[in-house]
């Protein structure tokens, strides 16, 4: 018994568009251990779903290996298609039947018994909140609660692996709240293993152990959120002066404090990269307080993805996906 969920090696895949090769995926080589809650993140076109539709046997590679739950996604798709479940970005569930019947004929699709189908839908219904509409017909559910049925049908045969292609995209902040703590709790009821695509970064951040940053159709980064934010953005400090001559001496004051810190000045105001600004910040301020250097404001952010995103390809995720919901920065 291994504790591989997915492998690839050098996993690529090319589109040919109008007589040009588009290079959706290059060279993937990934490793997800089994009973881990990974996110794909990255801008609109880097390649998640790509990788997820080569990962569940819905797209051939053009190149490279990719092994999913103990199968070869080319020698062997069925093998992998019995083993995992698949939430796509569209809605999988047929409209004029009713949730629970849904649920139900999924199940025998998968070849399990009546009996056995609807005690797993019966359980899933419950878990995933959806015992007051089971029995309403599924055109007439909530985009929440339609995501909530995907999310049961993906599972309703039990799979050691669940691909989850955007599950939070259309949703309102509330319901994506909802979704994620079933996520996290189906996870921990189940041990499921969990790959998940999103370019919204507080679900990255909130939701998954361990985030694979993907652009332009390559692994830029992979790691805890925590670390990777340690590694590649420090904390923020700015500090906002009534006029600019003091945030000009303010910034000799600031750097004598903050030893080694990355400054930038723009006006009266002084940004500062720091590791530790909480520490830092009274410190500053006593400094310019002795300097009698009066500031109108402190604020200290810590990183984000999106800070990690941009100190690695000098771009913002949130300016690419912007009009997306859920982008928001958080309160
Ligand atoms: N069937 C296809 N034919 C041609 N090009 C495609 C096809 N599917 C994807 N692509 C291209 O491959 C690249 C990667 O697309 P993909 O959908 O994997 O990105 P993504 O990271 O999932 O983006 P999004 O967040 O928008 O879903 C894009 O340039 C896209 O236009």
């Amino acid at each position: 018994m291994t504790s591989t969920m997915i492998h690839t090696h050098a996993l690529t895949r090319h589109f040919t568009v109008k007589k040009q090769t588009v290079e959706a995926v290059r060279e993937l080589d990934l490793h997800v251990g089994k009973g881990e809650l990974v996110a794909l993140l990255g801008p609109n076109g880097a390649g998640k779903s790509t990788t997820l539709r080569m990962l569940t046997t819905l797209l051939r590679p053009t190149s490279g290996t990719a092994e999913v739950a103990g199968h070869d996604v080319v020698a062997d798709p069925r093998g992998v298609r019995r083993r995992i479940g698949y939430i796509g970005q569209g809605n999988g569930a047929g409209h004029s039947q009713r949730a629970r019947d849904e649920l139900v004929s999924h199940g025998r699709a998968y070849g399990l018994s009546v009996a056995a189908a609807r005690e797993r839908a019966a359980a899933l219904i419950g878990s995933l909140d959806l015992d007051s509409v089971a029995d309403r017909v599924v055109s007439s559910l909530s985009g929440g609660q339609r995501r909530r049925l995907d999310i049961a049908m993906g599972l309703i045969h039990a799979p050691e692996l669940l691909f989850l292609d955007e599950p939070s995209t259309g949703l309102d902040p509330q319901n994506r709240a909802n979704l994620a703590e079933h996520i996290v709790r189906l996870r921990a009821e189940h041990g499921t293993t969990m790959v998940l695509t999103t370019h919204y970064l507080e679900e990255a951040d909130q939701l998954a152990e361990r985030v694979i940053v993907i652009d332009h159709g390559r692994v830029i980064a992979d790691d805890t959120p925590a670390r990777l934010k340690a590694a590649h953005a420090g904390d923020r400090i700015s500090l906002l002066f009534d006029h600019e001559h003091e945030a000009q001496r303010a910034a000799d004051r600031v750097l004598a404090v903050a030893d080694g810190a990355e400054l930038t000045r723009a006006g009266a105001r002084v940004d500062l990269r720091v590791d530790g600004g909480a520490a830092l910040a009274p410190k500053l301020l006593r400094g310019l307080d002795e300097a009698h250097i009066p500031v109108a404001s402190v604020e200290v952010v810590r990183p984000t993805l999106d800070d990690v995103f941009l100190a690695l390809t000098g771009r913002s995720l949130r300016e690419e996906s912007a009009g997306g919901p859920g982008l928001e920065r958080a309160a």
